[in-house]
């Protein structure tokens, strides 16, 4: 929001440069949140009852009675809802945990040792910053980012951070097989062969997205994450238990409530894209918290993103003379780029590639 005598592009790039992001914000003590984290109230407010028992995301069982009614939940819950939480997904809780804490001791590691990671170069190995969108979007949010592609060209181990390698390693090995699984059901609830969207390269590529959302002292004028859509396939998210995710649904927010031991799955926009609107990429955001720090790490699987002319549009056994295609084909590359370089705007990228 802008107010008058003041030069926000000159506060954003000081609050850049200082490389300490949020978290270096509330370590010096604010008790206001500055100007450029300030969010029209229409935009933070809440829709209605959020905590509504009778409306929440599905809980689906992956070690559950039989195969055809897992495959079924999952087709129900990418159809309506776009999102569900799986349990019984072969994760260790214990690797979950520390998984938390690896993201947790990073950006809690010292300051001078953080800010060699701080950068918005994305070709880069490692890239920690504080809203990647910063210099696009008209409002920050109350947030600290690092990632980096896990997949198929890890880094090398010793590129990791100190802080969280090892456990970054071995989750990236469960959940590259998660992924797998799910893909392969995702395929068998849309009528395809179990293989297919893996034949597609839709798990080829892994980015880990490490979110630490600081606590606010103003929650309610800020966003922790603006509403969005997520550009990969599909993203499988693991949170801690304070909370604060939202989907756009019957629209209303609705809290994905932190499960213990459970992952939230969420179908992505080229998953919408390439079943022809047959699964949803739906909008969430993330809520601002007195309570915090809250850490999130999502895993993005898409394509592997080295440039490929492999064109991406819907599914030729999905169509037919009454569905024909709603999209046109696009390279992996271009989507992921058009909708980076939109950053968290409130729109979705699909239309653009609408026909
Ligand atoms: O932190 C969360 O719960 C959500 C993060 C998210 O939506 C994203 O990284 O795309
Ligand atoms: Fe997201």
């Amino acid at each position: 929001m802008e107010v008058a005598g003041y030069d926000r592009a000159r506060v954003l790039k000081a609050f850049d440069d200082a490389k300490t992001g949020v978290k270096g914000l509330v370590d010096a003590g604010v008790e206001k949140i500055p100007q450029i984290f300030v969010t029209p109230p229409d935009i933070v407010a809440q829709t209605s009852d959020t905590n509504r028992e009778d409306f929440s995301i599905p809980v689906i069982d992956l070690e559950g009675s039989e195969k055809d009614s897992i495959v079924e939940k999952i087709r129900h819950a990418s159809e309506t809802w776009g999102f569900f939480q799986v349990v019984n997904h072969g994760i260790p809780v214990s690797v979950l945990d520390e998984m938390v804490c690896g993201v947790r001791r990073f950006f809690e590691q010292d300051t001078e040792v953080k800010k060699q990671f701080y950068t918005r170069d994305v070709t880069r190995k490692i890239v920690y910053n504080s809203n990647f969108d910063l210099y696009s979007s008209p409002v920050a949010n109350w947030r600290d980012t690092f990632f980096c592609f896990m997949a198929p060209n890890p880094p090398k181990p010793e590129e990791l951070p100190d802080a969280c390698r090892d456990i970054q390693i071995e989750y990236s090995k469960l959940i590259l097989s998660l992924g797998f699984r799910l893909f392969g059901l995702l395929s068998e609830a849309l009528g395809l062969e179990r293989s297919h969207l893996m034949d597609m390269d839709c798990a080829k590529g892994l980015t880990f997205v490490c979110h630490y959302y600081p606590a606010c002292p103003e929650p309610e004028l800020t966003l922790g994450a603006s509403k969005h859509t997520d550009d990969g396939f599909l993203t499988v998210l693991l949170q801690d238990q304070i909370g604060g995710l939202q989907v756009f649904l019957e629209n209303q927010w609705i809290n994905v409530r932190p499960v213990p031991g459970a992952l939230v799955v969420n179908i992505g926009d080229l998953l919408q894209l390439i079943s022809n609107d047959k699964f949803r990429s739906v909008e969430h955001r993330v809520v601002a918290n007195r309570e915090g720090p809250r850490v999130s790490v999502a895993c993005f699987f898409s394509t592997s993103l080295a440039p490929s002319t492999k064109l991406y549009g819907p599914i030729k056994e999905l169509i037919s003379e009454d569905n024909p295609p709603k999209y046109r084909e696009t390279t992996v590359q271009e989507y992921v780029s058009y909708s980076y370089f939109k950053g968290l705007d409130g729109t979705s990228p699909l239309l653009h590639f609408r026909v």
